[in-house]
C-alpha cells in the first residue's frame, strides 16, 4: 500500500487550490503576513470545540515516575490517558495564531507527509533548500497559519507519539481505511494529506486512549481547514463507521490461512510490517519469535543513558540527577548505563545531554564496546565511526591513554562526532579521518592494535526506535549491503597489526549480515581466526559460535551483533587485497 499516493503535481495543484480558510483572495498577502508572524485568525470561533475538550488536556508531567511494563503488540497500546490533548489552538501563547485546528495533529500530519514523501516533499513544496525539517515547519505556517515553535512541550511529545505510532501501524491502518472506502479507487486516489489525517485519526481511535468524540471533532476540523469542507465530511463518515465497528468488535482483519506467502501477507497487515521481513524472519527465527519480534517493534521504545566518565561523572551522579528530576530509571547490566522508559523530555530540558553529563546510547551498542575491550595505551581505528556513539565510549574507556582514529565517509556526521567529542572532553584523544575506508586502506601503511568495523547495515535490530525504517528497507537493499560489508571487512583487515584484533559489528539481527559475513570473511582470510567473546560480555549474549548477539525479545534491548577476529602474528600476506 506504500507508494499509492498520487503524483506530486496532483498534490500541488490540489493543495494550492484547497485551503479556503487560510488562503484568502490575496493568498500572497496572507503568506507575507504569515511570514511576519501575523498569521490569520480563523473565521470560526472556539465555540466549535467539544464541551470539556480543553479540560481534558491537563496532562502528565514531565519526568513522571509512573511506569508501566513495556507495552507491545496489537492490543497493548501506549496509554496517554488524560495527557492526550483535545484542545484547540485557543490556548496558545501567541494571540495571532490560528484558532482553527489542533496544533499537534496538524504538525503530525505534515510531518507524516514529509516522512512518506522523503526528498519528494522538498520538491512538492517547491523549496530551494533541501532541509526538509525547515520545509515542514514553513509549510505548516504558510498553509495552516501558525508556527510550530508555539507548540507547548506536551504537544511536541504528542506529535512524536502520533507520528511514530502512525508510521509503525501504517499497513494495518491503511488496510482498515481501504476496507471502509466504498471502492479501492477511492483509497488509491486519496489526497496525501487527507490520507495522513485519516491515519492519525484511526491510530488515535484504535491505539490511543483519546475519547472518540474528540478524535472525530478535531480531525474533521483539521480536514476542513487544511483541505475543504467535503474532506471533513468524508473523515467524519469514515470515523463514525470505524467507531461502530470497534464498539461492536467487528473490525475487519485478514485471516491467517493458506500457504506460507498468504499467511505472511496476513501477518504483515495485522502486525504492520513488510511482507518480505515477515517471511524472512519466519524462515530464520520461526513463527513464534517473529510474532514476538513484531510486537516488540510495535511497542514504545525505551532508552538508555550512558554516563560520561571522562568528565568525571559517575553513575551515582547521573542517578541523583534523574531522581531530582523525578525520572524513573532502572539499573543496567553495564556499569556506565541506566535505562529509562519515560522522562526523556525532562532529561533534555534539564540539559543533561547538552552539558555532556551523559549520552543516549543503547546497551546493545555499549556491549559492542565491551567486545572491543579498549585498553589504555592502545591505538584503535573506528572505521565507520559517525555519529560516534561507540568512538566516544571507547575513548572514555582508555582512561586518557591511547588514541582513537575515527574514520567515516560522511563529512557531516563526522562533524557531529567531533562536536560530541569536544562536549565530552575527549577531543584530544580522537582524530577524525574523512575518507572512504576502501580508499584509505589502499593508501595508508598505518596499522592499529584494534580495528572496529561497525558496518552500515539494514538496522533490522533497531526497528522499535526507528519507526520508519521498516518501510524504507527493501529486500534488494540487503544484497547490496552484504557486498559493501564484505568489501569493508576486506579493507579493515589490512589495518590490523599482526597479533591485533578486528571487530565486526552491526545493529542487525539478520544472520546473513552477521554470522554469514564472518564465515565468508575467514574463508577469504585464513590469517584471521574467530576468537570467542567469552569474558567480554555476559554469557547470555554469547552464541554457540562465540559471537556477541543481543536479541530484542530475549534481552529487552536493541538487536546487535559483534565478532572478534585475531590476526595471526605473521599478519596478512604481502600484496593481500
Ligand atoms: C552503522 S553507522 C556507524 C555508527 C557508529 N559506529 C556509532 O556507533 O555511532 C555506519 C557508518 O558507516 C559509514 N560508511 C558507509 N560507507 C562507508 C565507507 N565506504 N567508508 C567509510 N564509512 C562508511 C556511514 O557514513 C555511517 O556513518
Amino acid at each position: 500500500m506504500e507508494g499509492v499516493a498520487p503524483a506530486v503535481s496532483l498534490f500541488r495543484s490540489r493543495a494550492s487550490a484547497r485551503f479556503p480558510i487560510f488562503v484568502a483572495a490575496d493568498s500572497g498577502a496572507a503568506r507575507r503576513s504569515s511570514r511576519k508572524g501575523r498569521s490569520r485568525v480563523s473565521r470560526r470561533t472556539l465555540e466549535t470545540s467539544p464541551p470539556g475538550a480543553a479540560g481534558s488536556s491537563a496532562g502528565r508531567k514531565h519526568g513522571s515516575t509512573e511506569t508501566a511494563p513495556r507495552q507491545s503488540g496489537i492490543t497493548r497500546v501506549p496509554k496517554l490517558g488524560p495527557a492526550v490533548s483535545t484542545k484547540r489552538a485557543g490556548r496558545s501563547k501567541d494571540p495571532h495564531i490560528s484558532l482553527e485546528v489542533s496544533h499537534h495533529r496538524a504538525v503530525a500530519a505534515v510531518r507524516l507527509l514529509r516522512i512518506e514523501k522523503g526528498k519528494a516533499f522538498a520538491d512538492l513544496l517547491n523549496e530551494k533548500t533541501n532541509d526538509s525539517g525547515d520545509n515542514e515547519m514553513g509549510y505548516v505556517e504558510r498553509t495552516l497559519g501558525f508556527r510550530t515553535r508555539y507548540l507547548e512541550d506536551r504537544d511536541i511529545r504528542l506529535v512524536t507519539v502520533i507520528v511514530a505510532g502512525t508510521v509503525r501501524w501504517k499497513r494495518y491502518l491503511d488496510y482498515l481505511i481501504m476496507s471502509l472506502c466504498t471502492e479501492e479507487k477511492m483509497f488509491r486516489e486519496m489526497e496525501p494529506l487527507l490520507l495522513q489525517i485519516l491515519r492519525i485519526a484511526f491510530f488515535e481511535i484504535l491505539k490511543l486512549d483519546v475519547p472518540a468524540y474528540a478524535v472525530v471533532d478535531e480531525n474533521v476540523s483539521l480536514a476542513k481547514a487544511a483541505l475543504r469542507p467535503g474532506a471533513g465530511n468524508m473523515v467524519n463518515a469514515m470515523l463514525r463507521k470505524l467507531i461502530l465497528l470497534k464498539e461492536t468488535n467487528s473490525l475487519p482483519l485478514p485471516k491467517i490461512e493458506g500457504d506460507d506467502r498468504a499467511q505472511a501477507r496476513a501477518l504483515s497487515i495485522i502486525y504492520s510490517h513488510p511482507v518480505w521481513m515477515v517471511r524472512r524472519w519466519i524462515r530464520f527465527h520461526g513463527k513464534d519469535d517473529t510474532l514476538r519480534l513484531m510486537n516488540w517493534n510495535n511497542s514504545d521504545p525505551h532508552f538508555s543513558l550512558r554516563v560520561n566518565t571522562s568528565k568525571g561523572y559517575t553513575r551515582a551522579d547521573l542517578v541523583k540527577r534523574l531522581e531530582s528530576l523525578q525520572v524513573h530509571y532502572e539499573e543496567s547490566i553495564m556499569d556506565e548505563f541506566v535505562r529509562i522508559r519515560e522522562g526523556m523530555q525532562a532529561v533534555l530540558q534539564a540539559g543533561l545531554l547538552k552539558d555532556g553529563m551523559c549520552a543516549v546510547q543503547d546497551e546493545s551498542a555499549g556491549l559492542v564496546v565491551s567486545v572491543v575491550d579498549p585498553q589504555p595505551g592502545e591505538t584503535i581505528i573506528d572505521c565507520c565511526a559517525a555519529p560516534g556513539g561507540k568512538t566516544l565510549f571507547m575513548a572514555s574507556r582508555l582512561s586518557g591513554q591511547g588514541k582513537i582514529w575515527a574514520l567515516d565517509v560522511n563529512k557531516g556526521r563526522l562533524r557531529i562526532l567531533m562536536d560530541a567529542a569536544k562536549l565530552h572532553s575527549l577531543n584530544d584523544m580522537i582524530h577524525d579521518i574523512h575518507a572512504d575506508l576502501r580508499l584509505y586502506a589502499k593508501e595508508t601503511t598505518a596499522k592499529y592494535d584494534k580495528v572496529l568495523l561497525d558496518a552500515p547495515c539494514s538496522g533490522l535490530g533497531v526497528l522499535s526506535k526507528r519507526a520508519d525504517l521498516r518501510w524504507n528497507r527493501q529486500f534488494e537493499d540487503l544484497e547490496e549491503l552484504m557486498c559493501l560489508q564484505d568489501e569493508l571487512l576486506d579493507s579493515a583487515s589490512t589495518l590490523v597489526k599482526p597479533g591485533g584484533i578486528l571487530i565486526y559489528s552491526t545493529c542487525s539481527i539478520d544472520p546473513e549480515e552477521n554470522e554469514k559475513r564472518i564465515t565468508a570473511f575467514v574463508k577469504r582470510h585464513p590469517e584471521f581466526a574467530i576468537q570467542s567473546v567469552c569474558g567480554y560480555v555476559p554469557a547470555e549474549f554469547i552464541t554457540d559460535e562465540g559471537f556477541y548477539s543481543s536479541n530484542p525479545t530475549k534481552h529487552s534491548m536493541d538487536g546487535a551483533f559483534a565478532a572478534r577476529l585475531v590476526c595471526s602474528i605473521l599478519g596478512a600476506p604481502q600484496g593481500h587485497n
